[in-house]
This record gives structure tokens, C-alpha cells and sequence, in this order.
């Protein structure tokens, strides 16, 4: 990676910033530098505050006190628009895209120096010609609901290009993209630094930051704890440590492997999309017994959400059967799969697995709602509530004010430990985890894994799909890869390797590997 110049005035330079919410302090004195080509990495625990301090930088908050300097001036950022002016953008970990827009479209969208009838001819072209330069594949006329997410996040990093932007801030770039769409953005990220822009971005992944950052800043309740160039550090153990302040073990205790009976069956499951074409599950059938851990590996869009989505009732299947602790539950309604004792930790954690303005302590009783330790005559035991909410709150490590903040105020990182706290707690025999530790630090994710374990050790029956073959082959007793809504082959992860996974999610047969 090219080097940067550290005696050119800096691009950005936040001195003693600091930014309260109710019952927290998010920013205390917090002082960060960017120069003109250099990648800052940003890291600290869930909840450590990175972005808020982004947030700032963007015009989203403000702060309670502390300065922003631009290129050495010094600056008031209000809004999104001010940022922009100054040539800084952001990329937040949800898209903001409209979906049944076009490329071209959202790429203007709020522009404010437009003619009433924006020239699409001239702006189209425009777009054309940023896309080739920095290798942004996309087409400006595809609507966005129509693109896979790499796609929409080069739609968000083009909207930034076209306006100008020079600063660049990712939040949590890589969180949701394949292994194949992560290093095209770093290609173009490169490509965007030997032209002189400047990128911060959050992220968990220790390795990326060790590839492709200059400098390291971590953040630690609230406080930077760290600033040193990523050269200077020796192993990626020392980075977990910077964060969390402890050893992070890299290891997970986990008992023998002793299957029980068969609670998870799908037979030649098939599940035809909406609108007609290929099926998006084709003749998919496996079983899980007891105390073991199916995983389920494959580059995303391969079939594996719409996998868990039929065993919860969530889609309708339309050929084969599916049976939970030995019912045939096809098709049977998403509450019916929750009685049956069934779990689940879904992908899309902001639109399925809370209600944002709820409270974190309702949120967390939620499935409790029609048990008797909750409501007595439909009333809900508001005591029991609050009891329940604080020992799920103190055991997961859940970081909130308290339990009647609204799930929305929670850090990202934060949001996803409730979903597990609530569904690891009522797990009933089955635990279907959707790639539970993404957007996790590196502290939390090892509690998410030894959690999944102890689930298998107490006998349920676990379907984890993740895109890390890493943490497959460290959690997962039998592991299916899955391509075009097929299921491979099954291997036992003991003998399994990367690089027999690895062809397997490419749609390579075994009889060819
Ligand atoms: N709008 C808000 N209202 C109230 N509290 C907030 C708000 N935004 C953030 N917070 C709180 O500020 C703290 C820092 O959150 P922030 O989102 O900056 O963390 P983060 O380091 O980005 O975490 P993650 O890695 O989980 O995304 C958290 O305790 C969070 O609950």
C-alpha cells in the first residue's frame, strides 16, 4: 500500500471531542488526525463510541464540546449536506438507498444544484465514467432492490465519489460482504488512495486492519486508548488486547461430541421464487441430531436464508417436508415453530429481530409474552420484566443505560447481543443462528461462539450459517456447503480444510476437487 505524508497538513483533525447521551458518555476528550492518502482504522469494543465520532465528523451529531478542523479550518458541521460541501462522506453500516429507484437515481437524490428535469443523459455518463476509473462495476439503470449488497455498497461509495467527496468514512465496510466482494473494495479503495483521498473505517476484522490500514486508533468506553502506526504492532493478539484490555483467548472449551436423536429434518426441501426461474432451494435435505452443530457454509445468496427462513415458517415451501423434534411442521405458521421450541437469530437483525422503539427489558421478554411467568390474566408482571431484563442484560454483557432505553439508541454491536441473549434463553432444542457474530468485537464474538457450544453441550440441536469458514471449522461438528440453493456435500469439520470448502462454495463438485 502507498505510503502517506505526515508533514502535509492533515485532511481532518478532531481535537477534545466530547459527546453525552442520556446516562452515557459516548466521546470523552476524544483528538483524531487523517492526512491526505492515509486509511485510519478505527477499533474499540461494541458501544466503545467510534461511531458517534463518525456521526460527528458527518453532521449527524453534534458535539457537547471540542473542535473540527478541515484542512486547518476550522469547521461547523450541522448536517450531511455541510460535510459533504467539505468533501467528507459517509458509508453507514445500513445502506440508505432507495430501493425501487434507480442507480442513476439515488446516486442524485437530494442534490440540490439540479434543474427541475435532471439531464440523466449527461449524469448517467458521469457515473459511467467514475465507475470504469476506480472499478466500480454497476449499471446506472438497475433498479436497487434488484442488486446484491456489494452492489448497493458501490452505488453508496459512487454517490460519495460523484459529490465530491474526498474524505471517506466505512462503517463497518466488509461487515456484509462476501470474501470475493471484500477485496474488490479494497482494489478500489487503492485505487481511490493513489488519487489522494483519505479513508477512515470501522471495522472488527483484526486481519483486514493489519492488510489495509496505515494507522491504528482504538477507542475504549468512550476514551482513545491508542494511536500507533499498524506496522508497529507485532501480532494480531496485541490489537484485541489494545481493545478489550484483556487477553482474548483464540480458543473455545467445548465437550465431546455425543449426537443424540435426530431434531432437524428436511427432506428434498424446494422453495420456487416468487416470480418464477430457478429455485432458490433445490431438493434440500440433511438432518441434525442433538448436541451437535450443523453449520452451513456459502457465499451469501446461495440459499442458506431462505433455508432458515422455511424451517421458521418464515417462507412457504413448495415441495418436501421439514420436521422439528420428529412433527412434520412444513409450512406450519412462524408462532407454531416457536412453540415447537425453535430459536431463532435472523441476518437481518434491524427489520427482524427487534422493535427499534421498544425498550431494551421488553425486547428481551418479548417471547415470554404468552408464558405465564409473564402475564397473569393478560396482564404483564412489570416486576418479573425487570428482574428477567437486568440478569439477561449483566450475563450477555449488554451495554445500555439501563432497560428502558429504546433498542434503537444501542450500538449496532450492542442491538445484535440482545437478539442472542433473548433467543439463547428461550432456546427450547433448536437454535437456528444466522450469522450470529457479525458486527461483534472480538471479545464479544469469542462469548457468541462459547455460547452456541454450550448450547450443543446441553443437548440442542444448532443450525449456524456463517460466511467465515474460520469460525465453521472452530464451532461446527458437520458442516453443508451450499451453492445455487443446493447443498454440495456434507463433510465433518474435523477433517474438512479452507480449501476444500472453499471449492465446494464455488459450485466445484467433490468428484472434480
Ligand atoms: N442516538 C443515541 N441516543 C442514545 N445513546 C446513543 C445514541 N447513539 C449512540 N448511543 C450510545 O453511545 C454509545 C456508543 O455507541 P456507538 O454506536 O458510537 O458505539 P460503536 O463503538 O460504534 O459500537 P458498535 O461496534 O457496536 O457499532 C453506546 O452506549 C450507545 O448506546
Amino acid at each position: 500500500m502507498s505510503e502517506f505524508n505526515t508533514d502535509e497538513t492533515p485532511v481532518v483533525r478532531m481535537v477534545n471531542i466530547t459527546k453525552h447521551f442520556p446516562g452515557v458518555l459516548a466521546n470523552d476528550q476524544v483528538s483524531l488526525t487523517l492526512h491526505k492518502g492515509e486509511v485510519l482504522a478505527l477499533l474499540g469494543e461494541n458501544g466503545a463510541g467510534k461511531s458517534t465520532l463518525m456521526n460527528m465528523l458527518v453532521g449527524l451529531y453534534r458535539p457537547d464540546s471540542g473542535e473540527i478542523y478541515v484542512k486547518e479550518n476550522l469547521v461547523e458541521i450541522n448536517s450531511p449536506q455541510d460535510s459533504m460541501a467539505l468533501g467528507i462522506g459517509m458509508i453507514h453500516q445500513e445502506f440508505m438507498l432507495v430501493g425501487n429507484m434507480s442507480v442513476a437515481e439515488n446516486i442524485i437524490l437530494g442534490m440540490k444544484d439540479l434543474p427541475f428535469i435532471p439531464p440523466m443523459a449527461e449524469i448517467k455518463a458521469k457515473i459511467t465514467e467514475l465507475s470504469k476509473r476506480y472499478g466500480l462495476q454497476v449499471y446506472p439503470d438497475k433498479i436497487i432492490q434488484d442488486l446484491s449488497v456489494g452492489e448497493q455498497q458501490r452505488v453508496e461509495i459512487l454517490k460519495l465519489l460523484y459529490r465530491g467527496a474526498d474524505i471517506l468514512i466505512l462503517d463497518e465496510p466488509t461487515a456484509v460482504l462476501t470474501p470475493g466482494e471484500s477485496r474488490d473494495l479494497n482494489e478500489i479503495l487503492k485505487k481511490m488512495l493513489a488519487e489522494g483521498k483519505s479513508a477512515i473505517f470501522i471495522t472488527h476484522k483484526m486481519d483486514e486492519v493489519m492488510e489495509f490500514s496505515h494507522t491504528v486508533q482504538v477507542l475504549r468506553r468512550g476514551k482513545c486508548v491508542s494511536t500507533c502506526p499498524t506496522k508497529s504492532i507485532k501480532r494480531v493478539q496485541d490489537l484485541a488486547n489494545m481493545m478489550v484490555g484483556r487477553d482474548i483467548l483464540f480458543s473455545l472449551d467445548r465437550g465431546p461430541y455425543k449426537p443424540g436423536d435426530v431434531m432437524v429434518e428436511a427432506k428434498n426441501v424446494v422453495v420456487l421464487p416468487v416470480g418464477g426461474g430457478k429455485p432458490v432451494l433445490d431438493h434440500v435435505s440433511f438432518s441434525i441430531r442433538g448436541g451437535e452443530i450443523f453449520g452451513i457454509a456459502g457465499v451469501a445468496g446461495n440459499g442458506q436464508q431462505q433455508l432458515t427462513e422455511a424451517i421458521t415458517g418464515l417462507l412457504r415451501v413448495n415441495e418436501g417436508s421439514i420436521y422439528l423434534n420428529g412433527k412434520d411442521m412444513t409450512n406450519k405458521t412462524p408462532l407454531q415453530v416457536i412453540k415447537s421450541g425453535v430459536s431463532h437469530i435472523p441476518a437481518d437483525r434491524g427489520r427482524m429481530g427487534v422493535v427499534g422503539d421498544m425498550s431494551v427489558g421488553d425486547n428481551l421478554s418479548m417471547k415470554k409474552y404468552r408464558t405465564d411467568e409473564l402475564s397473569s390474566h393478560s396482564v404483564i408482571k412489570r416486576n418479573w420484566v425487570r428482574k428477567f431484563a437486568d440478569h439477561l442484560i449483566e450475563v450477555f454483557t449488554i451495554k445500555t443505560p439501563n432497560q428502558d432505553t429504546s433498542v434503537k439508541f444501542l450500538s449496532g454491536g450492542n442491538i445484535q447481543k440482545t437478539i442472542l441473549a433473548r433467543e439463547i434463553d428461550s432456546c427450547g432444542g433448536i437454535l437456528i443462528a444466522v450469522y450470529p457474530s457479525r458486527g461483534l468485537d472480538v471479545g464479544a464474538t469469542e462469548a457468541v461462539r462459547q455460547n452456541i457450544i454450550k448450547q450443543r453441550d446441553k443437548g440442542n440441536a444448532v443450525l449456524l450459517v456463517s460466511e467465515e469458514l474460520e469460525e465453521l471449522l472452530m464451532v461446527a461438528d458437520r458442516i453443508a456447503v451450499m451453492f445455487e440453493g443446493r447443498i454440495m456435500d456434507i463433510v465433518n469439520a474435523a477433517d474438512a480444510t479452507t480449501e476444500e470448502l472453499g471449492m465446494l462454495m464455488a459450485g466445484v463438485d467433490r468428484r472434480d476437487i
